[in-house]
């Protein structure tokens, strides 16, 4: 549990010390809880309502942003979409959204997959409240990143230049009851591709894998949110920091999540630093971070993966299999 109130309070030892919790737990679990965050408690109540609200349109309401319709990867996720490494399907639906860059955007007028503009429903204050959310949790990564920048021995600054328009997702997901479906997972295991994630859970559910290959309980606690390491700080670290292999347990009450997948700009090369390469450990294979967003979630979403069937898009060369990051599970 970290308190991060020193990464803005102005005093001169607050960030360092901040940094120093933040190493630790990234390089000794890769999860950890976040308190301090100034998000305003109330704004996370509006964004559950307003979430609540979408998810109960009728099914054909909610495919009218449907996010095969989206060029760049925004709207709504119906239940079955996704299909992770072991091949499962989530019993899950989800609206991911990202920064509403303008329909004229360069990249995205040059077919980036994961930049411009959002898909809205048409449904009153949902736009507002979640775009407040989307700029306070954004907010928030920066100054962690800051930290995480410390943590790693630079300057608090050091991974600025990366973050202009990053394609930084945030995702309202929605995990419905079904007694009848006893025996399936809420989501499969995996890593997130990012540099880490910033997760505000309605209910118990999620589970972190540690070193001994054990699944250990990540429930909601009051004024938190859930921090955790994903595959790019894995990478720049060359390990150091652990992208940790989590997943939701199937759900036994209905469950809301809002993970805000905090990334760098699309094109950013990533590479391990110089510090965290010996001769006894040579230096991962770099990669781009949204090319390696992109070849993650072509490889799981069902309407990229018919796309990338019909030869309509390919995955970037070089691109890693699924699961390619996280712990070694002591045998
Ligand atoms: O719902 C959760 O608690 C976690 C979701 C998650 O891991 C993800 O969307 O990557
Ligand atoms: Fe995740």
């Amino acid at each position: 549990m970290i308190d991060v109130r020193g990464l803005r309070d102005g005093s001169a030892d607050g960030p360092a010390e901040v940094a120093a919790a933040l190493g630790r737990a990234a390089r000794e679990v890769g999860f950890m809880y976040v308190t301090g965050t100034g998000i305003p408690p109330d704004l996370c109540t509006d964004l559950l309502a307003v979430t609540e609200r979408f998810f109960a349109l009728p099914y054909e309401t909610k495919m009218a942003t449907y996010i095969g319709r989206s060029r760049n990867h925004r709207g709504y996720v119906p239940e079955g979409e996704e299909v992770f490494a072991d091949g499962g399907k989530d019993h899950k639906e989800a609206f991911d959204l990202g920064r509403d860059l303008p329909a004229d955007d360069p990249d995205y007028l040059a077919g980036n997959p994961m930049l411009g503009p959002n898909q809205w429903p048409d449904l009153p204050g949902f736009r507002e409240v979640v775009s407040a959310y989307y700029s306070a949790v954004f907010d928030l990564g920066c100054q962690l990143l800051r930290g995480f920048a410390l943590a790693l021995g630079e300057p608090a600054g050091f991974f600025d230049r990366y973050v202009t328009r990053p394609p930084s997702q945030l995702r309202l997901i929605h995990y419905p009851v079904d007694p009848g479906a006893e025996d399936r997972p809420g989501i499969g295991a995996h890593t997130d591709y990012e540099c880490f994630t910033i997760l505000k859970p309605t209910r118990p559910g999620l589970e972190a894998r540690n070193g001994a290959g054990q699944w250990i309980d990540v429930p909601p606690l009051p004024d938190t949110f859930v921090l955790n390491i994903g595959d790019m700080l894995e990478l720049w670290t060359n390990g150091e920091f652990v992208a940790t292999t989590h997943r939701v347990r199937k759900v036994v009450e209905e469950r809301y999540s809002f993970p805000l997948f905090f990334s760098v700009d699309y094109h950013t090369p990533v590479a391990p630093l110089p510090r965290f390469v010996s001769v006894d450990r040579p230096p991962r294979p770099g990669l781009i971070a949204g090319e390696h967003l992109f070849a993650q979630t072509a490889q799981s979403f069902g309407y990229l993966k018919r796309r990338l069937a019909e030869g309509e898009i390919t995955l970037p060369d070089g691109s890693l299999a699924l699961s390619s990051f996280g712990h070694t599970v002591a045998k």
